[in-house]
């Protein structure tokens, strides 16, 4: 059925819109700033107040028993975090936790949904910018409603590429990342940018500000409705070894264009990660 999914796509934004309502408002209060895996692993109140949000209105939108869930403060607090054939909502309720906490104007909501583990549809609201990035899978990508598309840039020395320092602060990882972004600015490209972003980072490959966006430690809910709109901007998403991407790996490079993206695989220094699926281990 071609527009199976179309009600759930338009509620998505719908909700997205309304969570990047209660993120600016919460933006205006006291932030209560708690801690995940690290020191530097961020979360709030919001975070948790959001996601639950989201969650509620798709589950009594759509049923608690069909669609499944995978949204980043759930899976904190122990959900699974496994991608099945069933149709699966991936949600990032507040994505750039760090920015907002430091009132750094870059959050967004993001909202994927994939069946039989394609993600057919996303959504990312970046609300304080208030622009509404979305695509779903063979109709194009839109940033509020109008079409975008990647850069045509082929010249890796006329380009700008995104790169994130993640959260992971052993010397060791964080002499790969700045080794990494040294080899890429020296070939040289005109810049390296980040808005601290996944999702916001995806959009601006998709509509063309930049040519590339690569990261290592990322999380499936920071990039599953990133990817489908690359990817319908007329993008690509790789693994960082050149290999297909895959959502749960926490790792990928977008890109424009093949060669653009060969090129900053080629300088990309791999460090490990565990993967978002993998089992939990006990300790
Ligand atoms: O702010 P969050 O959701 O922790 O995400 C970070 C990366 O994990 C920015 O994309
Ligand atoms: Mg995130």
């Amino acid at each position: 059925m071609a527009d199976q999914w179309q009600e759930a796509y338009d509620f998505a934004v719908q909700v997205a819109r309304a969570a990047g309502a209660v993120i600016r408002k919460a933006g205006e209060e006291e932030i209560k700033v708690q801690t995940k895996s690290c020191t530097v692993d961020l979360v709030t109140k919001t975070d948790e107040r959001v996601e639950k949000i989201i969650i509620g209105s798709l589950k009594e939108q759509f049923g608690e028993g069909t669609h499944c869930f995978i949204g980043e403060e759930s899976v904190s607090k122990g959900q699974p975090c496994i991608l099945t054939d069933k149709p699966t909502w991936i949600i990032d309720p507040v994505d750039g936790t760090t920015n907002f906490v430091h009132g750094f104007p870059f959050v967004a909501v993001s909202i994927a949904f994939a069946v039989n583990k394609e993600i057919e549809f996303g959504v990312v609201y970046s609300c304080m910018e208030d622009k509404m990035y979305k695509a779903r899978k063979g109709q194009g990508a839109f940033c509020d409603d109008e079409p975008i598309q990647v850069s045509d840039v082929k010249d890796i020395h006329k380009s700008i590429i995104i790169c994130e320092h993640g959260t992971d602060r052993s010397p060791e990882t964080v002499q790969k990342i700045f080794s990494t972004q040294k080899k890429i600015l020296c070939i040289p490209v005109h810049g390296l940018r980040g808005s601290g972003t996944a999702a916001t980072n995806m959009c601006l490959v998709a509509c063309g500000a930049v040519e590339a966006f690569f990261e290592i430690g990322i999380h499936c809910w920071d990039i599953a409705a990133g990817a489908v709109i690359v990817r319908e901007a007329g993008g690509l998403l790789l693994d960082v070894d050149g290999g297909p991407f895959d959502v749960m790996s926490r790792r990928m490079v977008s890109g424009n264009n093949m060669v653009i993206v060969n090129r900053i695989i080629k300088e990309i220094e791999i460090f490990d990660t565990v993967r978002d699926d993998a089992p939990i281990v006990k300790k």
